[in-house]
């Protein structure tokens, strides 16, 4: 099928149950550019950031991922968007500039054959460059946002599914017989648009956001530290074995986890070879070996259907915190 060109992971919507809170925690702590607001959403973008959003904040009910957005090449390829998910008998729906997310124009919003809700689009408003206002760069400083990491309990599935979208495949974790335990996918040149972890789904692991050097990840964790709030730190700081990357992860006010993730590489040559780590390899999540602790691997955010409702999810088909492997059995 003629799928829609993809040129990057774009957006995301989280519905949050205060906004003043996530102002908090996203705008003050990340230090995010509020590029427009109103009564009940937040409209985001880091430094690097020369469109009108990377992160909408809307306030909801419940804490859910609303849908993340992929931006593609050009306005006929929402058509294909539409045309390649209506044929593979997927909920679409075709949003004119305005019905949608602000600042965007023409979209395709779906429910991706893993469950996900997923927009299509190419139109959206420009903004001013920040990248050398340095008086408005502020907590985390930033950048960008790198890519999605979404919960699936067939891995294999969610390979195939982006495979045919035309992603790249840069890092695996497999298992001695080459089973399947998580996979990193892109379009830009870099590691990853999105990632798969293992686990019940369709939920929203995490959303990666990029800061250009690893004092900014040292920096955000020693932020949250010096307010008394370090209980919002999840996991690390800390060195990938996968995509190379400094990182640390935290949680949100509503618990949606959130990656400050910076150095990781190049992808962008058409010969580029997948890595692939051994699941027993302890160097695999963290480089240095440091356990994963067991709520990165179990908790994550629930997903909205295209009408708002939570969607169901299924369990794990691969359970890699079950194989034993690392100092505490968790990887
Ligand atoms: O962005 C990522 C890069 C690497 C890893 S892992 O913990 O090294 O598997 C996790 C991650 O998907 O968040
Ligand atoms: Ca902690
Ligand atoms: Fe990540």
């Amino acid at each position: 099928m003629n799928a829609p060109d993809v040129v990057r992971s774009a957006y995301a919507q989280l519905a949050v149950t205060d906004l003043g809170a996530a102002r908090w925690f996203w705008v003050d702590m990340l230090g995010f550019y509020v590029q427009y607001e109103d009564s009940g959403s937040l409209y985001l973008r880091g430094t690097d950031e020369l469109t009108h959003h990377s992160l909408v904040l809307r306030k909801g009910e419940i804490a859910a991922l609303d849908h993340i957005a992929y931006r593609v090449r050009t306005p006929e390829d929402v058509d294909k968007a539409e045309k390649f998910f209506a044929e593979l008998g997927r909920p679409v729906k075709r949003l004119k500039k305005g019905e949608g997310t602000y600042g965007i124009g023409d979209a395709v919003r779906v429910v991706d054959p893993l469950g996900f809700p997923v927009e299509f689009f190419h139109d959206i408003d420009h903004a001013e460059r920040l990248i050398q206002r340095y008086d408005l760069h502020r907590g985390a400083e930033i950048a960008r946002l790198d890519h999605f990491n979404i919960c699936t309990p067939d891995i294999p599935a969610a390979y195939a599914h982006y495979k045919s979208l035309g992603f790249g495949c840069s890092e695996t974790i497999e298992g001695d017989e080459h089973e399947l335990y998580a996979a990193w996918m892109y379009r830009k040149q870099t590691v990853h648009d999105v990632a798969f972890t293992g686990g019940s789904g369709p939920r929203l692991h995490h959303l990666g956001l990029a800061t250009h050097e690893s004092h900014q990840v040292l920096r955000t964790a020693d932020l949250f530290g010096a307010v008394r709030k370090e209980h919002h730190i999840e996991r690390g700081p800390g060195r990938h074995g996968v995509s190379n990357a400094f990182y640390v992860y935290l949680r949100d006010p509503d618990g949606h986890r959130v990656e400050i993730y910076t150095s990781d590489y190049y992808t962008g040559d058409p010969d580029h070879e997948t890595y692939r780590w051994n699941v027993h390899d302890d160097r695999r999540r963290d480089f240095w070996g440091n356990a994963v602790i067991e709520s990165w691997y179990k908790e994550a955010t629930a997903v909205l259907d295209l009408d708002g409702r939570p969607q169901p999810v299924s369990d794990a088909l691969l359970d890699e915190a079950a194989v034993k492997v690392g100092a505490d059995g968790l990887g």
